[in-house]
Order: structure tokens, then sequence, then C-alpha cells
């Protein structure tokens, strides 16, 4: 590894000792130096990195002069004010603490200084490596859902957000939205955008959905793109986006981040993290319907969200009750599933290569900017939709579920599809045929546990970069129409594979990352990393150590 030049390096006071403290352009990294007494009782370490600590520069979040605490209360408190009396100047680092299952805290070291102009030097010193962090975030704007999930989302901004941002001189413009789709809409054709270095989202999915919505169609609309053709060449979004979790499910929160906590993920959004995502457009005869990054489903997930928008005062528990609910109702559909399949490249639903911080089958993805994809053969081929290439399925299914991420969340820890990728330019594409009652719990019980939920006879799985659902009777014109259908017609040349139909038993309706979607027969496209989230994938989990870091002991060595 390449060695770092020191930029300052000083003796200063730590927990009432003295400390070597080194930075370079890396590493912040400190170490207790022995006193003799100690070395003659040999109570150093024999790896001789006793008491080094150190944390990455691009993990330190503020750094700041200390304030002073006046309370010496206690005889130790006073021992401390006296030793302090000495280095009476100090200066606090604010960073990353890795917790457990994913979750970050803002931790904190103070140092002490013998002279003023020493601490404001360290103080100046570590700011400048700050501020040449070019992927950090200075200006922001948020907009928050006050009825997402527990309606929380304003004190969870407020108490646990806001403080942070404000450490890390973050300026946020706030908008509490007043209805649906005014973040949407504000975003589309209001917001000065050019202010800001992303968006924020306080709110679940739905209220992602928003900010996607709006952020992506102003792009397309900034850079004269048509969204209406299904085979138009998308821009990707140059803001990124933050999300807060405070939603029912936040699945794209956990799925981006590994957990769903507000604290995690403005840590997240304070580092500049970056996480390109795969986005699906969806289609109704060349018409544009919605953008989806989690699920799309059809059947059960479609009819858990139709039954569960009218329990929204529920809260989060809305989607249990209705869960419940709509397996017992036992329903299945009929239609033709179309796909395009991904390159074998791109390996399978099955395999085990789960997409994590990092991820190799994301990084060498061409994205769309490449210039090699761009004119590959494969490429002209995919884009012709070579019709020798599509599969068809037709069937009876009690779900159609295409997932292009895992959807991993706190139901479902590994997610729909564990092994899909945030940003390969793929979907999943489950179907799960008509089966018994049992059959189809043990399947959703696998989303629970370490089992396959892909290994049934009734169920299958396909990447995709493209597919089609046209559902086996022809639907209503739109869903205004649906809604105004009698409940029981009793009448309709359809009609013959079920007694007693009607539009809502053989339809079901696509739940597009819980918005129901006013169209049945649409056509899905996967547009490979369309946009950016200040997130950087699951990390592996490590136990965090930073006795073992080569560079924090790189740091300290002697020059
Ligand atoms: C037996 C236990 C089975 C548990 C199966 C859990 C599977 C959960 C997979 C969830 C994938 C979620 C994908 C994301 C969807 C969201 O975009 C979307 C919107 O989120 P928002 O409200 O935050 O805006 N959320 C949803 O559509 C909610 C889906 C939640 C489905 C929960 C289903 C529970 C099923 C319970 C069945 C129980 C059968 C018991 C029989 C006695
Ligand atoms: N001020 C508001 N009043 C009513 N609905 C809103 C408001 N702001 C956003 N919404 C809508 O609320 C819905 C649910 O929001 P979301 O934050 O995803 O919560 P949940 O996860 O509980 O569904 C979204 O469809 C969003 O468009
Ligand atoms: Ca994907």
């Amino acid at each position: 590894m390449e060695k770092q030049p020191r930029l300052l390096s000083s003796k200063l006071v730590h927990k009432q000792r003295q400390v070597e403290v080194v930075l370079n352009s890396r590493i912040l990294a400190w170490k207790e130096i022995e006193s003799s007494r100690k070395r003659g009782s040999g109570l150093n370490d024999t790896s001789g990195t006793a008491h080094s600590r150190g944390v990455q520069v691009c993990e330190i979040l503020a750094v700041q002069k200390t304030e002073e605490d006046e309370s010496t209360n206690t005889r130790s408190q006073k021992k401390a004010k006296q030793y302090s009396l000495l280095y009476a100047h100090s200066f606090t680092v604010f960073y990353v603490k890795r917790t457990r299952q994913h979750q970050w805290r803002c931790s904190e070291v103070t140092f002490h200084c013998a002279s003023q102009g020493l601490c404001e030097q360290w103080i100046q010193v570590i700011a400048e490596q700050l501020s040449l962090l070019a992927n950090r975030p200075k200006s922001l704007l948020v907009y928050i859902n006050p009825y997402g999930g527990k309606q929380c989302g304003q004190s969870i901004y407020e108490q646990k957000v806001a403080p942070l941002f404000h450490r890390a001189c973050i300026s946020a413009d706030v908008i509490v939205t007043e209805y649906a789709n005014h973040a949407r809409d504000h975003l589309k054709t209001e917001a000065n955008l050019d202010k800001y270095d992303g968006v924020v989202c306080v709110g679940g999915d739905g209220m992602f959905s928003e900010i996607l919505h709006g952020l992506v169609s102003r792009t397309q609309t900034d850079h004269g793109v048509d969204q209406n053709q299904p085979d138009a060449v998308l821009v990707p979004c140059s803001l990124h986006i933050g999300i807060i979790p405070a939603g029912s499910t936040d699945c794209i929160c956990f799925a981006t981040i590994g957990t769903n906590d507000p604290v995690t993920s403005a840590l997240h959004i304070i580092v500049g993290d970056s996480q390109p995502m795969d986005v699906c457009s969806v289609h109704h005869n060349n018409v544009f319907l919605r953008y989806s990054v989690s699920l799309l489903g059809y059947g059960f997930y479609g009819d858990v969200l139709t039954d569960s928008e009218r329990k929204r005062w529920l809260g989060p528990a809305r989607y249990d009750l209705s869960g419940v609910k709509t397996f017992l109702s036992h329903n299945f559909y009929e239609g033709t599933v179309s796909f395009l399949p991904a390159e074998d490249t791109m390996g399978n639903p099955r395999d085990k290569l789960r997409c994590r911080s990092g991820c190799h089958v994301c990084q060498h993805k061409p994205s769309s900017k490449d210039n090699q994809w761009e004119m590959s053969e494969e490429k002209e081929k995919f884009d012709k939709g070579d019709s020798s290439d599509w599969n068809v399925i037709h069937g009876k299914f009690i779900a159609i579920n295409a997932a292009s991420m895992s959807c991993a969340c706190p139901r479902s820890p590994k997610g729909l599809s564990p092994s899909a990728h945030l940003a390969d330019g793929t979907a999943d594409l489950i179907l799960v045929r008509k089966c018994s009652r049992l059959d189809f719990f043990r399947h959703l019980l696998r989303h629970t546990n370490k089992d396959d939920q892909f290994d049934h006879s009734f169920v299958e799985v396909h990447r995709v970069r493209k597919f089609r659902f046209q559902p086996q009777h022809q639907e209503p014109v739109s869903l205004e129409d649906l809604s105004e259908t009698p409940k029981k017609t009793g009448f309709s040349p359809m009609c013959s594979a079920q007694t007693n139909c009607n539009y809502s038993s053989i339809h079901s309706s696509w739940n597009c990352d819980g918005e129901i979607l006013p169209h049945t027969a649409i056509q899905v496209s996967v547009q490979c990393q369309l946009i950016r989230l200040f997130a950087r994938g699951i990390e592996e989990q490590q136990p965090h150590c930073v006795f073992e870091d080569p560079c924090t002991l790189q740091a300290l060595e002697p020059h």
C-alpha cells in the first residue's frame, strides 16, 4: 500500500493520557505514548499496537472546537479539569462508528492541545481534508411525508437527522408535504435543482416513488426525452437521492443500506455515498404508466396492497392483516407472461452471489454510458427486441413478481429475490403458479427463513431485461371503469373459468412500489443505473477493527 505523507503530527492529550496524533490524507490515527513506568511493568501489548486507534478521513463527519463543560463536581472530574488546564484548548472529531446489524452511529473523540494555535491548526487541517471530499453534499432539498408509516416523519427528521446535518455543515431546505404527489410535482416543475447536491425523502417506499418520478421525469423533460416511448434511452438523474426511513415497508432503504434506521441513513448521506440503481419503466400500449425500483407484483402482492389501502389508519400493520386476508382468499389469475432473458453472464436468481457493497456483478455490468455496450451486437439485438429471444409462458398464477433488487425488508430480511442485483440492468421475474394453500404458505414462509423460496415445483424464476403481461381476459378501459363495475355482473362472455366472476376477481392489480397501476396489461423494461442513492449497498458484516487496519498502523509508523 502506498505510504501517505503526514500532514500533521503532534503530541496531544486524549482521556488524560498523552497520545501521538497523526493525520495523513486517508487516516487520522492516535496512539498512547507509553510511560517509562508502564514499559517497565511490561504492560505494553506484544503486537506493538497497544492503544492505537484510527479513523478513515472519509468517515470523519465533522471537526469542531470543543465546547467547555463547566461542571466539575466529582473528584475525577476535578482531576480532569486540573489536568486539562495544562492542555486548555481542545477539539472534537466526529466520525462514523459501526454498531450491530449495519447500523452506523456518530461517535466522537476529543484531543486537548497545549496551545490555541496548535488546536486551531488541527481543526483547520482536518477541515481542509474534509473539504477535498468532493462527493459530500453541501446543500440538500428535503421532502417529509408527515403521514407515512407511524406518522413520525417530521419528528424523526427534526430530532435525529437535522442535528447531524447541522453538525456536518450541510444546509437543508425542508418541505413538509401537504398532499399526495406534492413532492413529485414540486420536483417536476418548480424546484430549482441547480441549488442542490441531492434530494432527501423522509417517508416510505411510496414517498420515495414520488421523489423518483419527480426527478426522473424532470430529467427527461430537461433533455427532451419522451417517456412514452418504451424504447427511449432515458437520461440518468444527476442528483443523488437519500432515504430517511419513516414508512411502512421501507424496503428500498433496507435493501440498499441493510437496516431501516434514520441515523444510519443520515450518516450515509453526510459521507456522500453513492449507489447506482436500476429502475423499471412500465408502459401500457406505448403510454408511460410508472417507474418501479423494488417490487412490481400482480396477484398476491397487488391484492394485499389494494386491500391494505382501505386500512391505512392501521399503519404498517395493515399489510399483515391484508396479507392474511389475501392469503385466505387464495385467488389465482390467468394470463400470458413474455420475457426477454438476461444473458447467461448476468448470473441467475438462484445463484448465491448476493449483491453487496462494491458488488462485482453490478460494477462489471456495462452501464448505459458504456460505449462498448452501446455498440455491441448484443445491444443491437436487444434493442430490436428480437422476438425469437422472447420466452412466452401462459398459465394461472397466484403471483407474478418482478424484483429489480432483492426487496429485503424487516418482514423478509433476505427479500423476494435474495440474489437480485441493485444495479445490473436486470430484474428477477418470479412466477408462482396455482397451487394449494398449504404449498403457497410454505413458499411464503421461506421468505422468512434460510430455505430457498424458489425450490418448489409451482415456482419458477428468471433473470430478465424486459417482460410483458397480458391478462387472459380483456381488462376494463381504466381503473375508474373498474371501480364502477357492479360487483356481481353474472354475465360476461369471458367468465367461463370462474363462477360468479366479476372484473375484480378475474383481474388483480399491479402493485408498483406500493402504488396500484391503472392497467393490468403492461410492458416493462429495466433501465440500468438510472438513479443514484446516498447509499453503498449492504456491507459484508465484519467486526470493524481499527487496530488491524494497515492504514492506521502505517500512519503511525515513524517517518
Ligand atoms: C408466513 C409469513 C410470510 C411473510 C412473507 C413476507 C414476504 C414479504 C415480502 C415483502 C416485499 C416487499 C416489497 C416492497 C413493497 C413496497 O414497495 C410496498 C410499499 O411500501 P410502503 O408502504 O412503505 O410505501 N409494500 C408493500 O406492498 C407491502 C407488501 C407487504 C406484504 C406483506 C405480506 C404479509 C403476508 C402474510 C401472509 C400470512 C399468511 C398467514 C396464514 C395464516
Ligand atoms: N401530505 C401528504 N398527505 C397525504 N398523502 C401523502 C402526503 N405526502 C405523501 N403522501 C402519500 O402517502 C403515501 C404513502 O407514503 P409513504 O411515505 O410511502 O408511507 P407508507 O410507507 O406508510 O405507505 C404515498 O403514496 C405518498 O404519495
Ligand atoms: Ca437489478
